[in-house]
């Protein structure tokens, strides 16, 4: 973009921005999975909602997690500027104001979280709300500058949104929602921290305290295992609660059997073989399918065996 007479700074130029920024502003690719996630909670609980308020219910999550995504880059603007990986972003690239952004954020938040009361129930868009709030304030602007522990006490943000699917239909939060929202929790160190191996100069370049940046790789690679290891416990305590059959049981069994020799091998990893993947890599990539496979089989245990 040119530069104009009307800019104020780097980031605040003045123009309207494209509504394909607006769409990039809500991150829709990692949205997809919270989304999804949102979706399998709600398929998995028992009870009866209307297809159309189910849709609602969902497309609620999507736009109050997209609210929240739109939120973190308003506040991070001058951090993305510095990352390679976020500098094209609307705002670092100048593409949009950040007022604009803001406005965005603030509007969509209240919509969704307003718009779920009126479809489903209170309970439901009280956790959305919390689940927006969370990011932006506890996540956000509060532990991801401060400490390197950021993603895990924050990542809970991101563990809500089966436990907003279940709530939208039987309006309360049981066990399952529970175990799925702690299989997330423990999920999210391993997932970040792999990648965050591989980019992790652009963090301190950025002056973020992410694990690898303030501890070095060698804690990094064992508090992924470490990770890895609750998260067993959370992905296999469904089958052990009796809370879900057998292709779950089987799907979170080898699932992540496979998961735990990914973290082995970031784990035992000590020097680069330039002709293979880096295992934080295979396992960042891998953490996302995985997340999938294991929501996908809840709902189809669900519904084979109901
Ligand atoms: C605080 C917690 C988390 C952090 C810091 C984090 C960070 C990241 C980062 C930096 C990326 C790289 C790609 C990008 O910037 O678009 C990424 C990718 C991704 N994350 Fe996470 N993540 C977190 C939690 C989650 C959660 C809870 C989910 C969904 C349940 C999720 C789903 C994904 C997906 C699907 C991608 C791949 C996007 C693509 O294909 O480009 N993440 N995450
Ligand atoms: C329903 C609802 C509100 C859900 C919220 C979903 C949520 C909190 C997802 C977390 C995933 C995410 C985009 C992390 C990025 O971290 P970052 O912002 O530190 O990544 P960056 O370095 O790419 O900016």
């Amino acid at each position: 973009m040119a530069s104009s007479p009307f800019l104020t700074g780097v980031h605040t130029p003045v123009l309207p921005a494209h509504w394909r920024d607006f769409v990039a502003l809500t991150k829709p690719r990692v949205m997809t999975l919270v989304v999804f996630t949102g979706l399998c909670g709600l398929l998995a609980a028992p009870g009866h909602i209307h297809p159309v308020l189910a849709f609602t219910a969902i497309l609620c999550i999507a736009l109050g997690a997209g609210a929240a995504a739109s939120l973190n880059q308003w506040w991070e603007a001058d951090i993305d500027a510095k990352m390679k990986r976020t500098a094209s972003r609307p705002l670092p690239a100048g593409r949009m104001d950040r007022q604009a952004a803001l406005h965005f954020g603030v509007g969509l938040s209240f919509f969704s979280v307003i718009l779920m009361g009126m479809a489903t129930n209170w309970l439901a868009s009280a956790v959305l709300a919390v689940s927006i709030l969370f990011y932006v304030f506890v996540y956000t602007i509060w532990l991801k500058p401060r400490t390197a522990q950021n993603i895990v006490i924050g990542g809970a943000a991101g563990a809500f949104p089966p436990v907003i699917g279940w709530a939208a239909v039987t309006g309360d939060v049981s066990a399952l929602p529970i175990a799925l929202f702690m299989l997330i929790f423990f999920w999210t160190p391993p997932h970040f921290w792999a990648l965050a191996l591989f980019v992790k100069t652009d963090y301190a370049a950025a002056g973020i305290p992410m694990l690898p940046v303030v501890s070095g790789e060698v804690a990094t690679r064992r508090q992924i295992w470490f990770y890895t290891a609750i998260m067993a416990v959370a992905a296999l305590a469904p089958v052990l609660l009796n809370l879900t059959g057998v292709i779950y049981g089987t799907t979170a069994l080898l699932g992540t059997a496979l998961f735990a020799l990914f973290a082995f091998q970031v784990y035992r990893r000590r020097e680069s073989d330039p002709a293979r993947m880096k295992p934080e890599k295979r396992l960042f990539k891998y953490s996302i399918l995985y997340l999938f496979l294991l929501f996908g089989a809840v709902v189809v245990d669900r519904w084979l065996l109901a």
